[in-house]
């Protein structure tokens, strides 16, 4: 018998890769934190001595999800201004409430609060765009979840930084202090082509190089923006990226609802990624990012939430569904985005995107052992003909039993094992309270 570290039983398996795959009484044998094997249970029963055994009869065992765009702080702001177009969102709600109120302590309880809610909802990876990304780089060592840290660049001083090169230097050291942490990395992470000016942009493109670590960047969220960016400088936001040397294998592309043939060439020929945050752009209009045109053309799209003052919730199996029925409507062609691609999509496409495919992404040996478990024995999820169809399509949501980041089991039959969520929520209470007893008086 080879001794192992833990030897999770589940009734099907979903690896991801190969594409489509669906295995039934499958095991998963981990080992300092990478899985080693998958294999039939009845053949890891007779092969592995398990330290830890965890049967999950009733359970889809998928790769954990990666949440390629979110502002995980902004779980503190969930609610405070709805039904809003985004510019008006922004400009009169977020923004001066952000210059009201985030500082070091709100992105550390805010964060907190979403790595929370993200792990109980199965996300183990999530890429991050938001003010003292060092204090996220906290909060997600805490909660032991896998983080892209964003080094943000905006064009207007904040608590974070006051111009660019001071955003620059101040993300150059998290990049410095996470450099070695095997659970974080970092992304170069502009605002948006209407925010940041052309010099900076520059410098980010060739420090993304030097580094070799990814670009996360809003853009063609609205028609507006591009609009603007027309009939002030002559040319669409995505074009001057690309003069910019910035539309590259490295860029991830987020949101993307506008789409034209040019477009398409200049990011399939980079080999860039798109990041679908549907239920975001739905609940602000944004407008709808073609998805099933861009995997055609052969970019990879992934699959993010956003933040969740604009989406309101940090659910990526909620977003997997939105982004599957969405497809279908926009395509006009029920089958585009299936099941199948909706949950690589927000798995192997994620890691992709990320730089992160050799390590997370699908259940493969020599990847991190990164799992979440569904229970699909619920009244919502029975009878089970197909669980892919379960996962994308039936009520899920509160389904997610067991997850494991980097072979730590950090949710166990529910309860989040490194973090209080009791505590999480008196601490998000208590932030609600001030920031709408400050709001009341506007
Ligand atoms: C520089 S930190 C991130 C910055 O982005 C703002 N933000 C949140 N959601 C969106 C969105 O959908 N489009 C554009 N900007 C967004 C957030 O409030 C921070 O200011
Ligand atoms: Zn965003």
């Amino acid at each position: 018998m080879e001794a192992i570290d833990t030897l999770i039983h589940a009734r099907w398996v979903i690896p991801v890769e190969p594409a489509g795959t669906v295995l039934e009484d499958f095991s998963l044998a981990v080992r300092d934190g990478r899985i080693v094997d998958l294999l039939p249970a009845a053949a890891a029963r007779a092969r592995y001595q398990a330290a830890t055994v965890v049967e999950l009869p009733e359970h889809a065992l998928i790769p954990g999800l990666v949440n390629a765009h979110t502002h995980a702080a902004m779980s503190l702001f969930r609610g405070l201004a709805d039904d809003l177009p985004l510019m008006e969102w922004l400009g009169k709600h977020i923004w001066p409430a952000e210059s009201r109120w985030v500082r070091a302590e709100f992105v550390r309880d805010g964060t907190l609060l979403a790595v929370a809610e993200m792990l109980r909802g199965g996300t183990t990876c999530f890429n991050d765009m938001y003010f003292f990304p060092d204090e996220a780089a906290f909060a997600a060592t805490q909660a032991h979840i896998r983080a892209v840290v964003g080094l943000i660049l905006i064009d207007f001083p904040t608590a974070w930084a006051g111009n660019a090169e001071d955003y620059l230097h101040k993300g150059l050291e998290v990049h410095d202090q996470l450099r070695h942490n095997p659970l974080l990395h970092t992304a170069f992470a502009p605002h948006a082509p209407y925010t940041v000016s052309d010099a900076p942009l520059e410098r980010v493109s060739v420090l993304a190089e030097e580094l070799d670590i990814p670009v996360h960047m809003h853009v063609h969220e609205t028609a507006h923006e591009v609009q603007q960016s027309l009939a002030e400088r002559g040319e669409r936001p995505l074009a001057r990226l690309h003069r910019l040397g910035l539309v590259s294998p490295r860029l991830l592309a987020v949101h993307m609802t506008q789409v034209e043939e040019e477009d398409l060439r200049l990011l399939a020929e980079a080999g860039a990624s798109v990041a679908h945050c549907p239920e975001s752009n739905l609940k602000l209009a944004s407008g709808f990012c073609p998805v099933q045109r861009l995997a055609d053309a052969g970019i990879n799209v992934a699959l993010g939430t956003d933040g969740a003052a604009s989406n309101n919730d940090l659910d990526l199996l909620g977003e997997m569904r939105t982004a599957a029925l969405l497809a279908k409507g926009v395509a006009g062609d029920a089958t585009a985005v299936s099941a199948a691609d909706a949950l690589r999509m927000a798995t192997l496409n994620g890691a992709r995107a990320l730089g992160l495919e050799e390590e997370i992404g699908s259940l493969v040996p020599g990847k991190a052992a990164d799992a979440v478990a569904v229970r699909l024995s619920d009244l919502e999820t029975e009878p089970v003909y197909h669980p892919l169809s379960q996962l994308v399509y039936a009520n899920v949501r509160d389904r997610v039993s067991d997850v494991w980041v980097a072979g730590r089991h950090v949710l166990k039959e529910g309860v989040l094992t490194t973090l209080d969520a009791p505590a999480l929520v008196a601490r998000a209470r208590e932030w609600g309270r001030r920031i709408g007893a400050a709001n009341s008086g506007r």
